[in-house]
């Protein structure tokens, strides 16, 4: 179980003026939840995730994975403890093949079919990919992917996605739907998704609604959704 509490993350400006980018989130994430992190752009929603894996530290609040304080843990430290992300923008590793890539994140010795079976999970054909540098000759969406892929190999008991869907074609995208369909289905690891996609929203249980920094909503998906899907104008949650 995943519990933020009160969480702040404020930065200061070239003018030294303090600015508040997350407002005291308190959230709890239950083994095996399916999440959807939504809201407008610039709500906050990739800061609350870098919060979570470590890449940034709140100002104030706390953050318990499984009872254990982890708010002053790094990346790597999270990382041991079975938490995954995946960025929005995917890092590029030189010299490295996507195919040790896959095994680095199975994290034993697997063999080519099975690197074979995650690309072929994320729309890629493995032939083509396996031996390919996880470099700059790679597209975004390509790079996305596979770095997809490396999550569905670690299979670690928590997964942050953020924005998944950004760069990917309409064909892989519905191959996606399936995949978190199916993680959720076939496993018991818990998986948070910060997406725009109405169609990734309708595949989670509960939907977190974050604008300005704050949690403007959060609930079962057929009670947000609808609400969601009126557009700004009218929606409540983003009535000030
Ligand atoms: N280090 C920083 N310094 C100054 N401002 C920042 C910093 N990090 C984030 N921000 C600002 O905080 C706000 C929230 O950014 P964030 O990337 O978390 O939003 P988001 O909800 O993920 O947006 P999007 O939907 O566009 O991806 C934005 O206005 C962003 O410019």
């Amino acid at each position: 179980m995943l519990e933020l509490q009160n969480l702040c993350f404020q930065v200061s400006d070239d003018a030294d003026t303090q600015k508040e980018i997350i407002r005291d989130v308190s959230l709890t994430f239950e083994d095996h939840a399916f999440i959807a992190i939504t809201g407008p752009n610039g709500g906050g929603k990739s800061t609350l995730a870098k919060l979570i894996m470590g890449m940034e530290r709140p100002t104030s609040g706390r953050i318990l994975y499984n009872g254990r304080d982890i708010t002053q843990m790094n990346i790597t430290e999270r990382a041991g403890l079975g938490i995954s992300f995946a960025f929005q923008q995917p890092v590029r590793f030189k010299g490295i093949k996507v195919s040790d890539l896959i095994r680095l994140a199975a994290g034993e010795k697997i063999q080519f079919p099975s690197i074979c079976d995650y690309l072929s999970k994320v729309g890629l054909c493995a032939r083509d990919y396996v031996n390919r540098d996880v470099d700059a000759s790679l597209s975004g969406g390509e790079l996305k992917r596979i770095e997809i892929a490396t999550i569905i190999a670690r299979n670690t008991p928590l997964s942050v996605f953020d924005e998944p869907e950004a760069g990917i074609d309409l064909w892989s995208f519905n191959n996606l739907i399936q995949v978190f369909e199916e993680m959720h289905r076939e496993t018991e690891n818990s998986l948070i998704i910060i997406s725009h996609q109405e169609r990734i929203l309708n595949i989670a249980d509960e939907i977190v609604v974050l604008a300005e920094g704050a949690v403007q909503a959060r609930g079962q998906r057929k009670d947000i959704l609808p609400e969601l899907l009126k557009g700004t104008e009218s929606c409540k949650y983003f009535q000030r």
